[in-house]
């Protein structure tokens, strides 16, 4: 039995997931704050929502999916029902595997995950990494359940707070290079629907050549930059608004924030 602890959006992306890798709404369980939403989600994915504790007691994975600010809360809501041999999965940015332990006490396996949205269509990028009890089998448990619905790579933990600034942000950054390509269409007159369709579908097809051609992105930009045309004009404006070194300052603003979340 797995049981989802914080069902918002995350955890409904993970939630529909599990049903479509196979999962049984019978074998998953979900926990919300508020009952409307507990009852909203029962309708739509017929799994069953229970209380925190019944859902620690019942388990033998939990993924603890609510914000980093609630964890120390949930944390101590659960720790007086959780049985020595669950696996805790956080999902939850900035918060490390041994707050969790602190909390949680003795020698609970945790496995800290960062996934992002794109688990609705199972092409997440997950990174995952050991708490101080938590096996390889309790690796290979996280990775069984998150390669159905995309990429799964093992990272040192010191590396989460990075990867939750580019893998788990990231998707957020490319829908506002999106946002942003649809306004540029539309200051040149183009229908926005027609321009919000010329530049998902260019995104999708550059995305599509990065993963499937294994080239390296400055051979595939290169090939689109023809000496004295078009693209070189572009870019030539991007550079000149700095905007490589405001992806750089981005990130790591990303990654300091998640520093931030950690301490509460
Ligand atoms: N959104 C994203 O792209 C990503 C999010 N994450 C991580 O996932 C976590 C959730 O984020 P997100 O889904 O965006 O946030 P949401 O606010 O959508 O989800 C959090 C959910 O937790 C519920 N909740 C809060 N406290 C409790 C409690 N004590 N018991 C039961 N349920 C509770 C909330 O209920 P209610 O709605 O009633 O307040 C809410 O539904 C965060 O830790 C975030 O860092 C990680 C990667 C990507
Ligand atoms: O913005 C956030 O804090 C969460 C974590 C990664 C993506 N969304």
């Amino acid at each position: 039995m797995i049981a989802i602890l914080g069902t918002g959006k995350m955890g409904e992306a993970l939630l529909s997931g599990l049903l479509r890798a196979g999962f049984k709404p019978g074998d998953v369980l979900a926990t919300a704050r508020r009952t409307e939403r507990a009852k909203d989600l029962e309708e739509r994915y017929g799994v069953r929502t229970v209380s925190n504790a019944e859902a620690a007691k019942s388990a033998d994975t939990i993924i603890l999916a609510v914000k980093p600010q609630d964890m120390a809360s949930l944390l101590g809501e659960i720790a007086p029902h959780v049985p020595a041999d669950l696996l805790v999965i956080s999902a939850a940015a900035g918060i490390t595997t041994s707050f969790v332990e602190s909390r949680l006490g003795a020698d609970i396996p945790v496995v800290r995950v960062m996934s992002n949205t794109p688990v609705l269509v199972d092409e997440a990028m997950s990174v995952i990494s050991a708490g101080a009890h938590a096996s390889e089998e309790h690796l290979k448990r996280t990775e069984d359940l998150l390669r159905p619905v995309g990429k799964v790579l093992r990272i040192p933990e010191s590396q989460q707070d990075a990867a939750t600034a580019l893998s788990g942000s990231g998707p957020a950054y490319f829908f506002y290079l999106v946002e942003a390509m649809v306004d540029a269409g539309i200051l040149l007159g183009m229908p926005r629907a027609a321009a919000l369709d010329m530049v998902t579908q260019s995104i999708v097809g550059a995305a599509i050549m990065l993963r499937d051609s294994g080239e390296h992105p400055v051979i595939l930009r290169e090939a689109v930059t023809s000496p004295g045309g078009t693209t070189i004009a572009a870019i030539a404006e991007l550079e000149r608004h700095s905007v490589r070194a405001a992806f750089l300052a981005a990130i790591e603003a990303a990654r300091n924030r998640g520093r931030e979340l950690a301490e509460g």
